[in-house]
C-alpha cells in the first residue's frame, strides 16, 4: 500500500551496512523519519531477552558497555547526558574509545543500541490487550444520531483487525444517552462475532437484564471517584452506585457473566478538581472485591500527566492486583501516550482506546476524545509490544467512521498513514 508497509526496524539492521545505519539514525537529531519507521515497527531487536544472552545483566565481560551504562544510570542526569551525546555523535554516553570499538565492530554497536534501549523499556509487558471502546465511549457523545447499521459495520470492521475486546454499546437510559438508544439492535447484530468479547455498559439491574436479553455475554459497571461526577453521570452517590453494582454483579454471577468495572475521574473532576489517589483506590478495591474481573481506571476529562497518574496507579496497585488493572485515557491535553507509556512501565498490560480518537462523555464538561487506538498500536509496535491488532485495518476502520461523521480522524497515526498513502499513490 505504501512505504509504511516496509518500515525500517532494528530487526532488519543485520542486512544493512553500518555506515548507512549510523547516517540514518544520527541525522535529524536521532528522530526517526516517518517513512523509515512507519507502522511503528519495533527496532529493538531481542527486547524479549529471556532467550538472548545479549541482555544478560551479568555478562559484563562480553559487553563491557553494560557496566558503564549501569554506572551512568545511577547519575540523575544520565538521560540528559545520553540524549545530548547521542544527538551529537550517537555515542550514547560512551567514551570515544568505546565508540571506536563499536565502529570497528558493527555487531557490538548494534548491541549497544539494543541494550541501552532495553534498559529503558525493560519493564514493559510483552503483550498488551487493547480494549476498543470506540463504538460505545467513542460514539455516545455524538450529537447526530449515527445509524444503527453504521455502528454495526464499525464493529465488524474493528473485529476484522484482530482486536479481542470491543465495547459495543450501553444499556443506559435513552433519555440520558439518546445516541445509544439502539443498544438492543446493535447487540443482537454483533453478539455472535466468534470469540471476540463485546462488553456493554450496564448502570443498574434494568440495564443488565436488557443486555442479557439482547445476547450480551459480558457487561461493565461504571463508578466514579468523584461524588459530583457520580451524581451528574448516573444520578446517585458513589455509595449508592456501589450498592447497585453489587446487585448487578450478583445477578451476573448467577449467569456466569463476567463484569468489568470502571472508575471514572481517577485524576481530576470538572467540579471537584484534583481527586486524591486514596479515593480512587477505595472505589477500585470495592469494585474488585465485589467481583469485577478487571478494573479500568479512567481519566475522564484527560487532565492527567505522568506526574498525577503514577501516584494514582501506585495507590490502586496497593489494593488491586496489577494484572487486573486497565488504563483509560482521554486526550484533552495530549498526555495519553506518555500516560500509557508510564502505566506500562509500571506493569499495566491492558489499555482502553478508541478508534479515530472518538469519544467524550456527555456528563463530563471538558472531556475530549479518547486516545486513538491507532496511535496506541503504533507506539506499542514501536516498542516491540504485541497487540495482535492489524494497524492498516484499524486505520481503515477509523477512516470508515470518520467519513461517516464527516470529520477527520484525530489519530496522528491515521493522518500520517493516509498522507503517506496519498503521496505515494500520486
Ligand atoms: C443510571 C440512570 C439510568 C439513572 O437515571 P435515573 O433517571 O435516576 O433513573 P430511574 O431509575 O429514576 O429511572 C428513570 C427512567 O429511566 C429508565 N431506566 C432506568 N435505567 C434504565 C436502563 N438501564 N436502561 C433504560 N432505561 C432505564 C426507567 O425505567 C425510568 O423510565 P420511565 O419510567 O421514566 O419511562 C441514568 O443516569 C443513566 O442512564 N446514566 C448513564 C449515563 C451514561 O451512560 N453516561 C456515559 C457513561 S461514560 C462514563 O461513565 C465514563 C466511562 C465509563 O466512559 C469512563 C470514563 O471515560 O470516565
Amino acid at each position: 500500500m505504501s512505504s509504511l508497509e516496509e518500515p525500517l526496524g532494528l530487526d532488519k539492521l543485520p542486512s544493512m551496512n553500518t555506515i548507512d545505519r549510523i547516517q540514518r539514525f544520527s541525522s535529524g537529531a536521532c528522530r526517526p523519519r516517518v517513512e523509515n519507521l512507519g507502522m511503528g515497527n519495533c527496532w529493538i531487536e531481542g527486547r524479549i531477552c529471556s532467550t538472548s544472552n545479549s541482555c544478560n545483566e551479568d555478562d559484563e565481560e562480553t559487553f563491557p558497555w553494560k557496566r558503564q551504562t549501569r554506572d551512568l544510570s545511577q547519575d540523575n542526569s544520565f538521560t540528559q547526558k545520553t540524549m545530548t551525546k547521542g544527538r551529537k555523535s550517537m555515542k550514547f554516553g560512551m567514551t570515544d574509545d568505546s565508540f571506536s570499538d563499536s565502529q570497528s565492530s558493527p555487531k557490538c554497536y548494534t548491541k549497544d543500541l539494543q541494550g541501552l534501549a532495553y534498559k529503558f523499556l525493560n519493564n514493559i509487558p510483552k503483550f498488551v490487550k487493547i480494549v476498543e471502546v470506540g463504538p460505545r465511549d467513542g460514539l455516545q457523545n455524538e450529537k447526530n444520531i449515527v445509524p444503527t447499521a453504521v455502528k454495526i459495520e464499525l464493529i465488524h470492521r474493528l473485529a476484522s483487525t484482530g482486536l479481542s475486546v470491543i465495547e459495543a454499546t450501553s444499556f443506559v437510559s435513552p433519555k440520558w444517552v439518546p445516541q445509544l438508544a439502539d443498544a438492543k439492535d446493535v447487540m443482537q447484530a454483533v453478539n455472535n462475532l466468534g470469540s471476540i468479547r463485546m462488553p456493554v455498559l450496564t448502570p443498574n439491574l434494568k440495564g443488565f437484564e436488557a443486555a442479557v436479553a439482547a445476547g450480551a455475554r459480558e457487561v461493565a459497571v461504571f463508578a466514579s471517584a468523584s461524588e459530583s461526577f457520580s451524581k451528574s453521570n448516573i444520578n446517585c452517590s458513589i455509595e449508592e452506585s456501589l450498592a447497585r453494582y453489587r446487585a448487578v454483579i450478583r445477578a451476573a454471577k448467577q449467569l456466569s457473566i463476567p463484569v468489568r468495572g470502571y472508575v471514572s475521574c481517577v485524576v481530576g473532576c470538572p467540579v471537584e478538581g484534583l481527586i486524591p489517589p486514596s479515593k480512587v483506590a477505595y472505589v477500585a478495591k470495592e469494585l474488585h472485591d465485589m467481583g469485577c474481573f478487571e478494573i479500568s481506571l479512567a481519566d475522564t476529562i484527560g487532565v492527567g500527566t505522568p506526574g498525577s497518574v503514577v501516584p494514582m496507579l501506585l495507590a490502586v496497585m496497593g489494593v488491586v492486583p496489577i494484572e487486573k488493572l486497565a488504563v483509560h485515557f482521554h486526550d484533552t491535553y495530549g498526555q495519553s501516550l506518555p500516560n500509557i507509556l508510564v502505566s506500562l512501565q509500571m506493569g499495566i498490560s491492558i489499555v482502553d482506546s478508541s478508534v479515530a480518537g472518538l469519544g467524550g462523555c456527555p456528563y463530563a464538561k471538558g472531556a475530549s476524545g479518547n486516545v486513538a487506538s491507532e496511535d496506541v498500536v503504533y507506539m506499542l509496535n514501536g516498542i516491540g509490544v504485541k497487540t495482535n491488532v492489524d494497524l492498516p485495518k484499524l486505520v481503515m476502520a477509523g477512516d470508515f467512521i470518520s467519513t461517516h461523521l464527516g470529520r477527520p480522524s484525530t489519530s496522528k497515526t491515521a493522518i500520517a498513514f493516509n498522507r503517506v498513502t496519498t503521496d505515494s499513490s500520486s
